[in-house]
Protein backbone atom coordinates (compact mmCIF):
# COMPACT_ATOMS: atom_id res chain seq x y z
CA UNK A 1 0.00 0.00 0.00
CA UNK A 2 2.84 2.47 0.62
CA UNK A 3 4.42 1.95 -2.54
CA UNK A 4 1.21 2.52 -4.50
CA UNK A 5 0.67 6.21 -2.44
CA UNK A 6 4.41 6.70 -3.36
CA UNK A 7 3.82 6.73 -6.52
CA UNK A 8 0.64 8.72 -6.48
CA UNK A 9 2.82 11.07 -5.10
CA UNK A 10 5.91 10.99 -7.17
CA UNK A 11 3.55 11.01 -10.73
CA UNK A 12 4.21 13.85 -13.03
CA UNK A 13 1.73 16.23 -12.99
CA UNK A 14 0.98 19.26 -14.96
CA UNK A 15 -0.64 21.65 -12.32
CA UNK A 16 1.10 24.06 -10.08
CA UNK A 17 2.45 23.00 -6.67
CA UNK A 18 -0.04 25.82 -4.64
CA UNK A 19 -2.64 25.48 -7.02
CA UNK A 20 -5.53 24.95 -4.18
CA UNK A 21 -4.04 26.75 -1.47
CA UNK A 22 -6.31 28.19 1.37
CA UNK A 23 -9.03 25.76 -0.17
CA UNK A 24 -10.95 22.73 0.87
CA UNK A 25 -11.51 19.35 -0.40
CA UNK A 26 -13.80 16.75 0.23
CA UNK A 27 -13.66 13.56 -1.72
CA UNK A 28 -16.16 10.79 -1.41
CA UNK A 29 -14.41 7.46 -2.02
CA UNK A 30 -11.41 8.57 -0.96
CA UNK A 31 -9.99 5.26 0.16
CA UNK A 32 -9.31 3.66 -2.81
CA UNK A 33 -8.98 3.82 -6.37
CA UNK A 34 -9.79 6.80 -8.46
CA UNK A 35 -11.12 9.09 -5.33
CA UNK A 36 -7.35 7.93 -3.49
CA UNK A 37 -5.90 9.16 -6.75
CA UNK A 38 -7.58 12.30 -6.90
CA UNK A 39 -7.26 12.92 -2.76
CA UNK A 40 -3.16 12.71 -2.73
CA UNK A 41 -2.99 14.96 -5.97
CA UNK A 42 -5.17 17.43 -4.51
CA UNK A 43 -2.95 17.41 -1.56
CA UNK A 44 -0.10 17.59 -3.60
CA UNK A 45 -1.93 20.61 -5.27
CA UNK A 46 -2.20 22.21 -1.27
CA UNK A 47 -5.44 22.02 -0.52
CA UNK A 48 -7.14 20.92 2.66
CA UNK A 49 -8.58 17.57 1.61
CA UNK A 50 -11.37 15.16 3.22
CA UNK A 51 -11.80 12.07 2.42
CA UNK A 52 -15.00 9.56 3.09
CA UNK A 53 -16.23 5.98 2.54
CA UNK A 54 -17.48 3.51 4.83
CA UNK A 55 -14.50 2.02 6.05
CA UNK A 56 -11.92 3.87 8.40
CA UNK A 57 -9.40 1.71 8.02
CA UNK A 58 -9.16 2.76 4.24
CA UNK A 59 -9.34 6.06 5.23
CA UNK A 60 -6.84 6.39 7.47
CA UNK A 61 -3.98 4.02 5.38
CA UNK A 62 -4.38 7.29 3.30
CA UNK A 63 -4.51 10.12 5.95
CA UNK A 64 -1.41 8.75 7.70
CA UNK A 65 0.63 8.83 4.49
CA UNK A 66 -0.89 12.59 3.34
CA UNK A 67 0.05 13.43 6.63
CA UNK A 68 3.68 12.29 7.12
CA UNK A 69 4.58 13.96 3.66
CA UNK A 70 3.29 17.12 5.32
CA UNK A 71 -0.37 17.39 3.40
CA UNK A 72 -3.29 18.18 5.28
CA UNK A 73 -5.78 15.31 5.66
CA UNK A 74 -8.67 14.43 7.00
CA UNK A 75 -10.62 10.84 6.68
CA UNK A 76 -14.23 10.89 8.44
CA UNK A 77 -15.99 7.36 7.57
CA UNK A 78 -19.88 7.69 6.11
CA UNK A 79 -22.65 5.58 4.86
CA UNK A 80 -23.16 8.34 1.81
CA UNK A 81 -26.58 6.57 0.75
CA UNK A 82 -28.31 7.74 4.15
CA UNK A 83 -28.78 11.26 4.20
CA UNK A 84 -28.71 11.96 7.45
CA UNK A 85 -24.93 10.42 7.57
CA UNK A 86 -24.72 12.96 4.56
CA UNK A 87 -26.13 15.93 6.42
CA UNK A 88 -24.18 15.01 9.89
CA UNK A 89 -20.84 14.63 7.49
CA UNK A 90 -21.10 18.42 6.50
CA UNK A 91 -21.84 19.08 9.69
CA UNK A 92 -18.26 16.94 11.06
CA UNK A 93 -16.10 18.47 8.03
CA UNK A 94 -17.37 22.44 8.93
CA UNK A 95 -16.72 21.83 12.45
CA UNK A 96 -13.27 20.08 12.34
CA UNK A 97 -11.73 21.53 8.76
CA UNK A 98 -14.18 23.97 7.37
CA UNK A 99 -16.61 24.43 4.40
CA UNK A 100 -15.43 22.06 1.55
CA UNK A 101 -14.87 24.77 -1.71
CA UNK A 102 -14.59 21.16 -3.56
CA UNK A 103 -16.41 18.16 -4.02
CA UNK A 104 -14.89 15.21 -6.19
CA UNK A 105 -17.58 12.13 -5.94
CA UNK A 106 -16.12 9.30 -6.46
CA UNK A 107 -18.13 6.80 -4.32
CA UNK A 108 -20.30 4.14 -6.00
CA UNK A 109 -19.88 0.78 -7.47
CA UNK A 110 -22.02 -2.02 -8.81
CA UNK A 111 -22.19 -5.70 -9.49
CA UNK A 112 -21.67 -7.31 -12.94
CA UNK A 113 -24.95 -9.31 -13.39
CA UNK A 114 -27.18 -10.07 -16.80
CA UNK A 115 -29.98 -7.11 -16.56
CA UNK A 116 -32.56 -10.03 -17.37
CA UNK A 117 -31.63 -11.56 -14.12
CA UNK A 118 -31.45 -8.20 -11.74
CA UNK A 119 -33.46 -8.99 -8.45
CA UNK A 120 -35.54 -6.09 -7.69
CA UNK A 121 -32.83 -5.65 -4.27
CA UNK A 122 -30.30 -5.68 -6.27
CA UNK A 123 -31.59 -3.28 -8.52
CA UNK A 124 -32.30 -1.10 -5.91
CA UNK A 125 -28.69 -1.44 -4.02
CA UNK A 126 -26.70 -0.23 -7.05
CA UNK A 127 -29.62 2.96 -8.05
CA UNK A 128 -29.00 3.69 -3.96
CA UNK A 129 -25.36 3.42 -4.20
CA UNK A 130 -25.14 5.12 -7.01
CA UNK A 131 -27.74 7.70 -7.55
CA UNK A 132 -28.80 8.42 -4.50
CA UNK A 133 -25.57 9.16 -2.34
CA UNK A 134 -24.50 11.55 -5.26
CA UNK A 135 -27.62 13.65 -5.44
CA UNK A 136 -27.53 13.93 -1.54
CA UNK A 137 -23.53 15.13 -1.38
CA UNK A 138 -23.69 17.71 -4.14
CA UNK A 139 -27.40 19.04 -3.05
CA UNK A 140 -25.97 19.41 0.35
CA UNK A 141 -23.10 20.86 -1.11
CA UNK A 142 -24.96 23.52 -3.09
CA UNK A 143 -27.24 24.07 0.08
CA UNK A 144 -24.12 25.41 2.44
CA UNK A 145 -22.51 26.89 -0.56
CA UNK A 146 -26.08 28.93 -1.28
CA UNK A 147 -26.60 29.74 2.62
CA UNK A 148 -23.27 30.67 3.11
CA UNK A 149 -23.02 33.01 -0.57
CA UNK A 150 -20.12 31.12 -1.89
CA UNK A 151 -19.47 29.35 -4.65
CA UNK A 152 -18.19 26.03 -5.46
CA UNK A 153 -17.28 22.55 -7.52
CA UNK A 154 -18.88 19.56 -8.46
CA UNK A 155 -17.41 16.67 -10.15
CA UNK A 156 -18.92 12.99 -9.79
CA UNK A 157 -17.37 10.29 -11.47
CA UNK A 158 -19.76 8.01 -13.30
CA UNK A 159 -19.69 5.79 -16.20
CA UNK A 160 -19.24 5.88 -20.35
CA UNK A 161 -23.01 5.92 -20.90
CA UNK A 162 -23.17 6.32 -25.13
CA UNK A 163 -23.08 2.84 -25.88
CA UNK A 164 -24.54 0.98 -23.05
CA UNK A 165 -22.47 -1.40 -21.17
CA UNK A 166 -23.91 -5.43 -20.69
CA UNK A 167 -23.64 -6.81 -17.78
CA UNK A 168 -24.49 -3.38 -15.69
CA UNK A 169 -27.69 -2.36 -16.80
CA UNK A 170 -28.35 -1.02 -13.23
CA UNK A 171 -25.29 1.53 -12.33
CA UNK A 172 -25.87 3.21 -16.31
CA UNK A 173 -29.70 3.90 -15.59
CA UNK A 174 -27.83 5.13 -12.13
CA UNK A 175 -25.34 7.41 -13.68
CA UNK A 176 -27.46 8.66 -16.67
CA UNK A 177 -29.55 10.12 -13.72
CA UNK A 178 -26.64 11.63 -12.33
CA UNK A 179 -26.07 13.07 -16.01
CA UNK A 180 -29.62 14.89 -15.80
CA UNK A 181 -29.63 15.80 -12.59
CA UNK A 182 -25.97 17.76 -13.23
CA UNK A 183 -27.47 19.19 -16.51
CA UNK A 184 -30.23 20.87 -14.66
CA UNK A 185 -28.41 21.66 -11.85
CA UNK A 186 -25.68 23.37 -13.89
CA UNK A 187 -28.27 25.73 -15.07
CA UNK A 188 -29.81 25.94 -11.47
CA UNK A 189 -27.09 26.72 -9.71
CA UNK A 190 -24.90 28.62 -12.30
CA UNK A 191 -26.53 32.06 -10.45
CA UNK A 192 -25.04 30.55 -7.19
CA UNK A 193 -21.48 30.37 -8.66
CA UNK A 194 -21.07 26.54 -8.58
CA UNK A 195 -20.33 24.47 -12.08
CA UNK A 196 -21.38 20.75 -12.07
CA UNK A 197 -19.39 18.60 -14.12
CA UNK A 198 -18.94 14.56 -14.48
CA UNK A 199 -15.93 12.94 -15.49
CA UNK A 200 -16.56 9.38 -17.11
CA UNK A 201 -13.65 6.40 -16.46
CA UNK A 202 -13.61 3.66 -18.97
CA UNK A 203 -11.57 0.33 -17.42
CA UNK A 204 -9.42 1.77 -14.64
CA UNK A 205 -7.07 -0.29 -12.81
CA UNK A 206 -8.54 -0.11 -9.46
CA UNK A 207 -9.72 -2.41 -6.61
CA UNK A 208 -12.93 -2.37 -8.05
CA UNK A 209 -12.28 -4.21 -10.77
CA UNK A 210 -11.97 -7.28 -8.52
CA UNK A 211 -15.33 -8.09 -8.37
CA UNK A 212 -15.50 -8.98 -12.20
CA UNK A 213 -15.84 -12.74 -13.61
CA UNK A 214 -12.25 -14.11 -14.65
CA UNK A 215 -13.56 -14.66 -18.31
CA UNK A 216 -14.79 -10.87 -18.34
CA UNK A 217 -11.13 -9.70 -16.42
CA UNK A 218 -9.60 -11.75 -19.72
CA UNK A 219 -11.12 -9.46 -22.08
CA UNK A 220 -10.18 -6.29 -20.05
CA UNK A 221 -7.47 -5.52 -23.24
CA UNK A 222 -10.19 -5.44 -25.45
CA UNK A 223 -11.84 -2.15 -23.88
CA UNK A 224 -9.98 0.43 -25.71
CA UNK A 225 -7.69 0.55 -28.47
CA UNK A 226 -4.64 1.24 -26.40
CA UNK A 227 -5.49 -2.31 -25.29
CA UNK A 228 -5.02 -1.53 -21.43
CA UNK A 229 -6.85 -0.43 -18.49
CA UNK A 230 -6.82 3.42 -17.60
CA UNK A 231 -4.68 4.34 -14.16
CA UNK A 232 -6.43 6.03 -11.30
CA UNK A 233 -4.12 9.04 -11.83
CA UNK A 234 -5.13 8.97 -15.36
CA UNK A 235 -8.62 10.00 -13.97
CA UNK A 236 -7.81 11.95 -11.19
CA UNK A 237 -5.84 14.41 -13.42
CA UNK A 238 -9.47 15.12 -15.40
CA UNK A 239 -11.39 15.42 -12.15
CA UNK A 240 -8.76 18.14 -10.37
CA UNK A 241 -8.73 19.56 -14.17
CA UNK A 242 -12.53 20.19 -13.80
CA UNK A 243 -12.23 21.64 -10.17
CA UNK A 244 -10.00 24.45 -11.03
CA UNK A 245 -10.13 27.54 -12.12
CA UNK A 246 -8.66 26.38 -15.44
CA UNK A 247 -12.30 24.68 -15.55
CA UNK A 248 -13.81 28.05 -14.99
CA UNK A 249 -16.05 28.49 -17.48
CA UNK A 250 -17.38 24.75 -17.89
CA UNK A 251 -20.10 23.41 -16.49
CA UNK A 252 -22.98 20.79 -17.38
CA UNK A 253 -20.08 19.07 -18.78
CA UNK A 254 -18.97 15.17 -19.25
CA UNK A 255 -15.27 14.69 -19.81
CA UNK A 256 -14.71 11.02 -21.00
CA UNK A 257 -10.95 9.48 -20.41
CA UNK A 258 -11.72 6.02 -21.57
CA UNK A 259 -8.88 5.54 -23.81
CA UNK A 260 -10.68 5.67 -26.70
CA UNK A 261 -13.09 2.98 -25.55
CA UNK A 262 -16.17 4.58 -27.08
CA UNK A 263 -15.02 4.48 -30.65
CA UNK A 264 -13.24 1.39 -30.38
CA UNK A 265 -13.55 -1.49 -27.93
CA UNK A 266 -15.51 -4.66 -26.19
CA UNK A 267 -16.48 -4.90 -22.55
CA UNK A 268 -18.60 -7.77 -21.52
CA UNK A 269 -18.54 -7.06 -17.53
CA UNK A 270 -20.64 -10.51 -16.51
CA UNK A 271 -18.84 -12.40 -19.41
CA UNK A 272 -19.22 -12.58 -23.36
CA UNK A 273 -22.63 -13.87 -24.18
CA UNK A 274 -22.70 -17.39 -26.69
CA UNK A 275 -24.23 -14.97 -29.46
CA UNK A 276 -21.42 -12.74 -29.20
CA UNK A 277 -18.93 -14.84 -29.97
CA UNK A 278 -16.96 -15.40 -33.41
CA UNK A 279 -18.66 -18.54 -34.60
C1 LIG B 1 -16.14 1.50 -18.42
C2 LIG B 1 -15.84 0.34 -17.61
C3 LIG B 1 -16.65 0.22 -16.39
C4 LIG B 1 -16.58 -1.11 -15.86
C5 LIG B 1 -15.75 -1.32 -14.77
C6 LIG B 1 -16.28 -0.68 -13.60
C7 LIG B 1 -15.61 -0.84 -12.52
C8 LIG B 1 -16.04 -0.20 -11.33
O1 LIG B 1 -17.00 0.53 -11.22
S1 LIG B 1 -15.06 -0.51 -10.09
C9 LIG B 1 -15.86 0.27 -8.69
C10 LIG B 1 -16.43 0.08 -7.90
N1 LIG B 1 -16.46 -0.82 -6.75
C11 LIG B 1 -17.40 -1.76 -6.66
O2 LIG B 1 -18.19 -2.00 -7.57
C12 LIG B 1 -17.49 -2.43 -5.33
C13 LIG B 1 -18.23 -3.68 -5.32
N2 LIG B 1 -19.68 -3.66 -5.32
C14 LIG B 1 -20.45 -3.60 -4.21
O3 LIG B 1 -20.02 -3.21 -3.13
C15 LIG B 1 -21.89 -4.10 -4.34
O4 LIG B 1 -22.06 -4.60 -5.61
C16 LIG B 1 -23.02 -3.12 -4.04
C17 LIG B 1 -22.75 -1.84 -4.73
C18 LIG B 1 -24.35 -3.59 -4.51
C19 LIG B 1 -23.11 -3.02 -2.55
O5 LIG B 1 -24.43 -2.80 -2.07
P1 LIG B 1 -25.03 -3.55 -0.79
O6 LIG B 1 -26.40 -3.03 -0.51
O7 LIG B 1 -24.03 -3.55 0.32
O8 LIG B 1 -25.20 -4.89 -1.40
P2 LIG B 1 -25.48 -6.27 -0.76
O9 LIG B 1 -24.22 -7.02 -0.76
O10 LIG B 1 -26.23 -6.14 0.53
O11 LIG B 1 -26.47 -6.83 -1.83
C20 LIG B 1 -27.78 -6.28 -2.06
C21 LIG B 1 -28.42 -7.12 -3.16
O12 LIG B 1 -27.72 -6.87 -4.38
C22 LIG B 1 -27.66 -8.12 -5.11
N3 LIG B 1 -26.23 -8.47 -5.30
C23 LIG B 1 -25.19 -7.99 -4.64
N4 LIG B 1 -24.04 -8.52 -5.11
C24 LIG B 1 -24.38 -9.36 -6.10
C25 LIG B 1 -23.64 -10.18 -7.01
N5 LIG B 1 -22.32 -10.24 -6.96
N6 LIG B 1 -24.34 -10.89 -7.90
C26 LIG B 1 -25.69 -10.84 -7.97
N7 LIG B 1 -26.45 -10.06 -7.13
C27 LIG B 1 -25.81 -9.34 -6.23
C28 LIG B 1 -28.40 -9.16 -4.30
O13 LIG B 1 -29.75 -9.15 -4.67
C29 LIG B 1 -28.26 -8.59 -2.91
O14 LIG B 1 -29.25 -9.00 -2.01
P3 LIG B 1 -29.14 -10.46 -1.32
O15 LIG B 1 -29.51 -11.44 -2.38
O16 LIG B 1 -30.16 -10.44 -0.21
O17 LIG B 1 -27.72 -10.63 -0.83
N1 LIG C 1 -12.48 1.25 -12.09
C1 LIG C 1 -13.18 1.38 -13.19
O1 LIG C 1 -12.90 0.72 -14.21
C2 LIG C 1 -14.29 2.37 -13.27
C3 LIG C 1 -14.83 2.95 -12.16
N2 LIG C 1 -15.89 3.81 -12.30
C4 LIG C 1 -16.51 4.44 -11.15
O2 LIG C 1 -15.60 5.29 -10.50
C5 LIG C 1 -15.91 5.36 -9.10
C6 LIG C 1 -14.67 4.98 -8.31
O3 LIG C 1 -14.35 3.65 -8.61
P1 LIG C 1 -12.94 2.99 -8.31
O4 LIG C 1 -12.07 3.96 -7.65
O5 LIG C 1 -12.51 2.29 -9.52
O6 LIG C 1 -13.42 1.85 -7.29
P2 LIG C 1 -13.25 1.65 -5.73
O7 LIG C 1 -14.14 0.53 -5.37
O8 LIG C 1 -11.82 1.57 -5.41
O9 LIG C 1 -13.80 3.02 -5.13
C7 LIG C 1 -15.10 3.24 -4.71
C8 LIG C 1 -15.05 3.89 -3.34
O10 LIG C 1 -16.35 4.31 -2.98
C9 LIG C 1 -16.58 4.02 -1.61
N3 LIG C 1 -18.00 3.78 -1.47
C10 LIG C 1 -18.78 2.93 -2.18
N4 LIG C 1 -20.05 2.99 -1.80
C11 LIG C 1 -20.09 3.90 -0.80
C12 LIG C 1 -21.12 4.42 0.03
N5 LIG C 1 -22.38 3.98 -0.09
N6 LIG C 1 -20.82 5.36 0.95
C13 LIG C 1 -19.55 5.78 1.09
N7 LIG C 1 -18.53 5.35 0.34
C14 LIG C 1 -18.80 4.42 -0.58
C15 LIG C 1 -15.73 2.76 -1.35
O11 LIG C 1 -15.26 2.69 -0.02
P3 LIG C 1 -15.98 1.78 1.08
O12 LIG C 1 -16.24 0.46 0.44
O13 LIG C 1 -15.01 1.77 2.21
O14 LIG C 1 -17.22 2.52 1.40
C16 LIG C 1 -14.54 2.97 -2.27
O15 LIG C 1 -13.47 3.59 -1.60
C17 LIG C 1 -17.07 4.39 -8.88
O16 LIG C 1 -18.27 5.10 -8.95
C18 LIG C 1 -16.93 3.46 -10.06
O17 LIG C 1 -18.12 2.79 -10.36
C19 LIG C 1 -16.38 4.15 -13.52
C20 LIG C 1 -15.86 3.59 -14.64
C21 LIG C 1 -14.80 2.66 -14.61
Amino acid sequence: MSELLESLWQHDTAFRSDLFAGKVALVCGGGSGIGRATAVLFARLGATVVITGRTQEKLDAVVDFAVKKGARMHGFAAQLREHEQVVTLFEKIEAEVGVPDLLVNSAGGQFPQDAIDLSPKGWNAVITNNLNNTWFVMQRAAQRWRDLKRGGSIVNVIVVLERGMPGVAHTQAARAGIVGAMRTVAVEWAPLGIRVNCVAPGLTASEGLDVYPPEAVAEFPLANPFKRPGTPMEIAESCVFLSAPAASFITGETLTVDGGGKLWGELWLAGRPEWYRTP
